[in-house]
């Protein structure tokens, strides 16, 4: 059965919106209206001046200027809003952790930035779950939204907004959009008849389902609906849509996914439907309280009114005056559609600016399926950071899958590789070198990193790697921005292999004094290994910092300028070794032992030590 509008209601269209029927626009008026909008999402002040039908910046660069983010406005770093129809599970966190490392790393780079998250509670699946739960809708997504603001409490997630969208300021912002795209006769009334998938909450295109009209995501039978609603018209915006990826082909990532929003335009848009009849709960269609309006249409506006200040007045402008447009929206790929395609259009209807860019990442699987909520097939990240700790979960999913690609979750994988990386090449380096340096200088450095450094090539392989570092930040490409770090840990081993200084002690005189220095040499790349790897793992960072002897305060105010190399100075005293990172063994991961106290000191108690050593 296709999906069918009948046209013959188009008339309540004029009822609707008497200035004009807004499906039969002329190719003038397109023409005219793309003039607008060039000047409506002028380019920010770090793009090309030349090019002058830029609408945005398109490539990563386009949110790494390095004016600290004065001339660029701050940058709006977005999750998708979750839907609270089951509580969070590593699909979630794998999105939620890659935004909060992105954030980090561009606070690091001393921007302002705003980090937006939140929950999805409006719609059909959400009153469906919580009766089956036995509770009312409003106190089933006070729970869900609860369990996902711990969850990122537990995964050490920094966000700044957390929106929900039954908070009444997003329902103020959202009935004023939807008043604005009505004015722009963008708005009309039909009847639809197609098959809807309600777990995705969208009318789907028979061509894309699979046998008995199976959702090819969820696996469950689309229904055959009838409804009267309210109508996007999206048509309308296919040239523009067209022309504006054209022309910055940077705005949907990973390059390879662009292809795909590009070929779903071609094939031709439809108006969606952005109201629902038989849905309660949900905000009431403005003048027409037997409807709600579509969860998407509503919960996409969570970006602009988690802007808002909760002290103000709830409205539009000064919202979008607050940060839009955002800078980076981070989805998983089965939510492209809607960022990619819808949400441009409905921000063009209602005169706004686009957001810069657009990543969808890929799935983590289990047995090459998504995991996800309506397939009830996940990976619990409470069991893993009880387990294991926040940071290894953090290093495990933003290092083991590349981002963009799809991945599948191991326990056996998940131990070797944090074992490996973290306890063995970064954590067991800084305690052998600590653990010489107590022995051979009372923990205390005999010389400056950058004097210790002169001609030695060791300090410029550090620096090409904490460069190659940053630039994998800046490309959103996680995991070798991870590898770039570690590869600064497999040098450090390198070189105290290769030097050996405990022998160089033995051996006395100047050799020893060359060994004093090898040791500066390896603390300065740790220091600088725990500043690059910090938005990935802030607490092992810390800890390390902590062990070379600096306040909490000084790392907490760190930007990536201390990424160069000279931090360390003579005189400097370190703290006694202490694994900063124990090795998961497989023994107590299976509950036959019990797992050790934490690896860090209080820091009293490392003082305490250093002034008795
Ligand atoms: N398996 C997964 N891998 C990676 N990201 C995921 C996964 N599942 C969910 N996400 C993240 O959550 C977003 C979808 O949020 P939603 O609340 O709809 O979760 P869901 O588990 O996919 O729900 P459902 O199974 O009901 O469709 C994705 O766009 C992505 O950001």
């Amino acid at each position: 059965m296709a999906a069918r509008i009948n046209t013959s209601i188009q008339n309540s269209l004029w009822l609707l919106n008497p200035l004009q029927n807004s499906r039969n626009l002329k190719a003038t008026h397109l023409r005219t209206r793309f003039k607008f909008y060039q000047n409506l999402l002028s380019a920010p002040s770090s793009c090309s001046s030349s090019s002058k039908r830029a609408i945005f910046c398109s490539s990563a660069s386009n949110f790494n200027s390095h004016d600290g983010g004065a001339a660029t406005g701050p940058f709006v770093i977005t999750t998708p809003l979750y839907y609270v129809n089951a509580a969070p599970h590593m699909g979630s966190a794998y999105t939620t952790i890659a935004a909060d490392a992105i954030a980090r790393f561009q606070r690091l780079l001393g921007k302002k930035v705003i980090f937006i998250t939140g929950t999805d509670e409006h719609g059909e699946k959400i009153a469906t779950a919580a009766a089956a739960q036995g509770s009312g809708p409003s106190e089933h997504c006070d729970n869900i939204s609860e369990a996902y603001k711990t969850l990122w409490k537990d995964l050490d997630i920094a966000y700044d907004k957390f929106i929900r969208t039954t908070d009444p300021k997003h329902e103020t912002i959202v009935k004023e959009f939807y008043s604005n795209v009505l004015a722009n006769g963008d708005i009309y009334r039909a009847d639809y008849e197609g098959l809807y998938c309600v777990n995705c909450e969208e009318y789907k295109d028979e061509k894309e389902l699979l046998a008995d009209n199976c959702c090819p995501i969820h696996l469950k039978p689309c229904a055959s609906r009838k409804e009267d609603n309210y109508f996007f018209a999206l048509s309308k915006y296919q040239r523009l849509l067209e022309e504006t990826l054209t022309q910055n082909p940077g705005f949907v990532q990973p390059a390879f996914r662009l292809n795909e929003v590009q070929s779903w335009i071609k094939s031709g848009l439809k108006d969606f439907s952005i109201s629902r009849a038989s849905v309660e709960w949900g905000i009431p269609v403005p003048n027409d309280q037997r409807q709600t309006i579509y969860v998407w249409f509503d919960a996409l506006l969570g970006y602009i009114s988690a802007l808002s200040e909760n002290d103000e007045q709830p409205n539009l402008q000064t919202a979008v005056a607050s940060g839009w447009p955002a800078s980076l929206h981070l989805i998983g790929k089965d939510i492209l559609r809607f960022h990619a395609v819808y949400w441009p259009a409905m921000l063009m209807s209602a005169g706004l600016k686009l957001p810069k860019m657009v990543f969808g990442h890929g799935f983590l699987t289990k047995d090459g399926m998504k995991m996800g909520k309506s397939l009830g097939n996940t990976l619990e990240p409470n069991e893993l950071v009880q387990k294991f700790g926040s940071d290894p979960v953090r290093y495990f999913f933003l290092r083991e899958v590349e981002f963009g690609s799809d991945g599948d979750y191991a326990e056996d994988r998940f131990i070797n590789i944090v074992n490996a990386h973290l306890a063995n090449t970064i954590g067991n380096l800084l305690n052998r070198t600590l653990g010489l340096l107590k022995k051979n200088c009372q923990s205390t450095l005999v010389v400056d990193s950058s004097a210790a450094a002169v001609g030695n090539a060791f300090k410029e392989k550090v620096e090409e790697l904490v460069a190659k570092a940053r630039n994998h930040y800046e490309e959103l490409s996680l995991s070798s921005a991870c590898e770039a770090v570690l590869e600064i840990g497999n040098a450090g081993n390198s070189y105290m292999d290769e030097r050996a200084p405990w022998s160089l002690f033995k051996q006395g005189g100047a050799s020893s004094d060359a060994a004093a220095k090898d040791l500066v040499l390896i603390l300065e790349a740790m220091r600088i290994i725990a500043i690059a790897l910090s938005p990935v793992t802030p607490r092992l960072s810390w800890r390390i910092y902590e062990q070379l002897g600096f306040p909490e305060d000084q790392f907490a105010a760190a930007t990536w300028n201390e990424t160069k190399w000279g931090g360390l100075k003579a005189g400097q005293v370190m703290a006694l070794p202490n694994p900063v990172f124990a090795r998961i063994e497989q023994a107590i991961v299976n509950g036959e032992e019990e797992a050790p106290k934490k690896p860090v000191k209080s820091k009293k108690k490392i003082a305490q030590k250093v002034a008795e050593a």
